[in-house]
């Protein structure tokens, strides 16, 4: 359903190209989209496929957002979020950035209340985003209603009651789709070195990957039900499983979610030290 909420990006990059693909003329209309970035390329790509209005530095238009959308480099925030000092007044300021705490958000924006951390995912794109959101306590209602509305435009939300859990969710969803597409290259490898063309490879490996997710997120039973059911005693999948076991496959993973979530926590550490 369409609203007119008025909604402004600092950032038009990877991430908020994504949300503004689920946003723009769903949510609300792209001509209520303002995006702030100064990479002239990337303002005129956004504006002709979504039909948004674009500024290369802060403007007078950021006065008269519902809500200002954080959506910069960690490392850039806090320079980026002087800038928008001028223009801040009563809009709610939703951060998708990694690691950037709200506290030191608010602090930069001088003692501003009004803040929403989040961590969306690309699949935002598509509509099949996921976004695990915090709300600072100086977030009114109407303000946390029009962040899960703009978040669940582009798929899912999960609010959180602790701030630090944000880092872990960063950690298996933020980040969780290139580990996706990871997986997918390996088993599009396989598959070429196994004889199978790169297009077949590449279906047989996607198609898996949404069936097999599908069939997860339908079944009331535990997904390690679900392997058990596809790994027969003896035969292929047992192979490949064996193999990956006696690799260290899913400690490996599970040590590579350890490491973006002290990645979170860290930029977080770096960027708040005043
Ligand atoms: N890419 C992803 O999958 C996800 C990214 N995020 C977060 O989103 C944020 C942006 O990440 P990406 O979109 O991947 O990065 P990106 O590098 O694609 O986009 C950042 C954009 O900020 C622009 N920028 C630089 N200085 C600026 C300024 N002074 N004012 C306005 N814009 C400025 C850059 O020109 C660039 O277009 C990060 O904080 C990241 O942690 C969160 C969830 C997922
Ligand atoms: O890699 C990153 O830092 C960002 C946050 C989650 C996904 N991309």
């Amino acid at each position: 359903m369409q609203n007119n909420l008025k909604i402004a990006f600092i950032g038009g990059g990877n991430m908020a190209t994504a949300l503004i693909g689920g946003l723009a003329g769903k949510l609300t209309a792209g001509a209520n989209i303002h995006v702030v970035d100064p990479n002239a390329a990337a303002l005129q790509k956004l504006a002709q496929q979504f039909g948004v209005s674009t500024a290369q530095t802060a403007d007078a238009v950021l006065a008269q957002a519902d809500v200002i959308v954080l959506a910069v480099k960690p490392q850039q925030m806090k320079e980026v979020v002087a800038q928008l000092l001028p223009h801040i007044g009563k809009q709610l300021v939703l951060s998708i950035a990694a690691g950037i705490r709200a506290a030191d958000l608010s602090r930069w924006l001088g003692g501003h209340g009004g803040i929403v951390r989040s961590m969306p995912n690309t699949p935002a794109l598509i509509g099949k985003g996921i976004t695990g959101a915090v709300a600072l306590p100086g977030v009114s209602a109407a303000q946390r209603e029009a962040a899960d509305a703009i978040l669940r435009a582009v798929g899912q939300t999960v609010w959180l009651d602790d701030e630090a859990l944000i880092d872990p969710v960063t950690a298996v969803s933020g980040s969780g789709p290139a580990y996706v597409f990871y997986f997918i290259e390996a088993m599009q490898q396989a598959a070429q070195e196994m004889g199978l063309s790169i297009e077949q490879g590449t279906q047989l490996a996607i198609a898996t990957f949404i069936g097999a997710s599908q069939l997860a997120a339908d079944s009331t039973e535990p997904v390690s039900v679900l392997r058990e059911r596809v790994t027969s005693k003896g035969g292929t999948t047992y192979a490949a499983l064996t193999s990956m076991e006696a690799s260290g496959v899913k400690q490996a993973i599970v040590k590579a979610l350890h490491a973006a979530s002290a990645r979170g926590r860290e930029l977080g550490e770096e960027s708040g030290r005043d």
